[in-house]
């Protein structure tokens, strides 16, 4: 682990079962940056974020997180795609205040409240997630996972449905967020999206650039 790094894989193996899915994964990701995981379908990217949000193990390896085993509540995970069933009943208020109360988030109102505003939310907060545009789709995800202020954000897929132009909206947020102290990790099926951040590791090779 290079001594800037915040998020570290090192030589992580993954499988499910017989199935391998990452042989020797390994990448630093420094305090503040933008990471990707780039690479086409079913390759493991959404793996690679519940390995660092302490939801899953790697089969060999080490990840650290802050220098430190990932641990659930320190990490903020946003919907993982095509396993939100809580978008379909939940409104993007509910939806917060739900994670806050999962996260035993003090004043948990008050800090949904801030959420809403900081993002623009509050016009739909009453409308189901899976009812409004996908630009508030994506607020809503950094939103849920920003409740209880983690350090580290998880975002999936965050161009999913966008347009270029809202691309460029969701990326100042997430670059404002690495200027403000976090560090994000995200994954991608887009090269366009990957090379705009500091970080790529590319699955399924596992190849890692840097800009
Ligand atoms: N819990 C699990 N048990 C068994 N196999 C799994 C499990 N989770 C994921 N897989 C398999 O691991 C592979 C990688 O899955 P993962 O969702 O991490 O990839 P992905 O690159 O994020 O895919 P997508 O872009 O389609 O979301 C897939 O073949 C998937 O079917």
């Amino acid at each position: 682990m290079d001594a800037l790094s915040y998020v570290s894989f090192q030589h992580v193996e993954l499988s499910y079962g017989r199935h391998q899915i990452y042989r020797d994964l390994h990448f630093d990701l420094e305090d503040g940056q933008i990471g990707a995981v780039y690479g086409p379908s079913r390759t493991g990217k959404s793996s690679v974020l519940l390995l660092a949000s302490g939801n899953l193990l790697p089969s060999k390896g080490e990840v650290q997180v802050g220098g430190k085993k990932p641990d659930k509540k320190r990490v903020g995970l946003g919907p993982i795609q095509d396993l939100s069933p809580l978008f379909d009943t939940l409104t993007v208020e509910e939806h917060l205040l739900f994670q806050a109360r999962l996260h035993h988030v003090r004043k948990a109102k008050e800090r949904v409240s801030e959420l809403l505003n900081t993002y623009d939310l509050e016009e739909v907060r009453k409308y189901r997630v899976k009812d409004i545009p996908h630009l508030e789709q994506f607020r809503t995800g950094l939103a849920t996972a920003l409740v209880h202020q983690p350090k580290l954000v998880l975002i999936d897929e965050p161009e999913r449905g966008l347009t270029n132009e809202e691309w460029e909206i969701a990326y100042r947020d997430m670059r404002d967020l690495t200027e403000a102290g976090s560090t994000v990790l995200l994954t991608t099926v887009l090269l366009q999206v990957a090379e705009r951040c500091d970080l790529v590791a590319q699955l399924p090779e596992g190849e890692v650039w840097t800009r």
